[in-house]
């Protein structure tokens, strides 16, 4: 009989998931899985689930909770010889990673799509000691996802981030930066840079149209020194996936990016504070087995 571990943040959201859990726990039992539970107590813990679940040879572990959830359980997985199947509930308040697995957000929902048993081996991005699962980026401009309000974000989706950037720009200075990709050079004045590991960055679905998530590799987008009205019109070109053929935008794939600058500049990892540069990003490829839903298969399968 194959074993599942669900990692659950009890914190996590609305606190919903306790009491699904008798059910969750049910449904696995009844698809086969001998099925245990450990509830996260503090920052690092699910890590150190995960390292357990590990050292144990489960076969899934069943992460629930946020994106800050999921990153660490991949912390706990990723630097393993064995490494058991993922998969996500989501029930955090942001859980872009799921969404770009087309996980629902309701929790039997997402369970109904896990028993489906669509597997994927999937690429893992790191960074100094660090993974993400959908995008890096830095540079004065990608600090505004924090100044961005989650309420916001959730009313208004792109346009948020597109109001808060014409906001902020007149007061962002570009940054001189040395980037290394796969041996090749680029060093210019930049407003930010992308390491995009899905084609989808805080509801701009269209940021990076071609990263895949299953090739080995990243899809660096890069916005030169721009002035507000260049960034205006490139940022409603972004929302139609135009953007890349313009003169201000530096686009290309590459499996290893290395990062040098000379100021201090912010490492941004799934929207959350990464430390600071340099950085070195590697993309692992598909390095860890994920649940996704079928139409998750047919998007990548679209992208070629
Ligand atoms: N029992 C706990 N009490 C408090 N914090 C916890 C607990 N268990 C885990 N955490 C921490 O809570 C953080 C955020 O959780 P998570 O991403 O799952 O949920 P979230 O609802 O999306 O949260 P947030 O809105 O804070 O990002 C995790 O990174 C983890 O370190």
């Amino acid at each position: 009989m194959k074993r599942a571990r669900i990692i659950y943040n009890p914190t996590s959201g609305r606190e919903a998931f306790k009491k699904e859990l008798p059910e969750v726990l049910r449904r696995f039992e009844e698809a086969g899985y001998e099925t245990s539970a450990h509830a996260t107590k503090c920052e690092g813990d699910a890590t150190n689930a995960a390292k357990i679940a590990v050292d144990r040879k489960f076969d899934l572990i069943i992460a629930a909770g946020g994106d800050g959830t999921i990153n660490e359980v991949i912390h706990g997985m990723a630097e393993q010889e064995y490494r058991p199947q993922l998969a996500i509930i989501p029930v955090g308040t942001t859980n872009d990673f799921a969404r770009a697995l087309g996980i629902p957000r309701e929790i039997q929902k997402a369970v109904s799509v896990i028993l489906e048993h669509h597997i994927r081996k999937l690429d893992i991005g790191k960074v100094n000691d660090h993974y993400f699962m959908n995008i890096a980026g830095g540079g004065k401009l990608t600090e505004l996802t924090y100044e961005v309000p989650s309420k916001l974000k959730t009313m208004l989706g792109q346009l948020a981030y597109y109001l808060k950037g014409i906001e902020m720009l007149p007061s962002l200075k570009p940054t001189k930066v040395q980037i290394e990709y796969d041996g090749k050079w680029f060093d210019d004045e930049i407003m930010l840079f992308l390491v995009s590991n899905t084609n989808s960055v805080g509801g701009f679905e269209k940021i990076a149209p071609e990263a895949k998530m299953d090739d080995g590799y990243f899809d660096l987008v890069i916005l030169r020194k721009t002035n507000l009205a260049e960034f205006v019109r490139i940022a409603s070109l972004a929302t139609k996936g135009a953007h890349l053929d313009d003169k201000n935008i530096f686009y290309t794939r590459a499996n290893r990016i290395k990062v040098h600058t000379e100021e201090k500049m912010q490492l941004n990892l799934d929207g959350e504070y990464g430390g600071l540069l340099p950085g070195e990003f590697e993309n692992l490829y598909q390095h860890i087995e994920f649940f996704v839903s079928e139409g998750f298969i047919e998007k990548q399968a679209k992208i070629e």
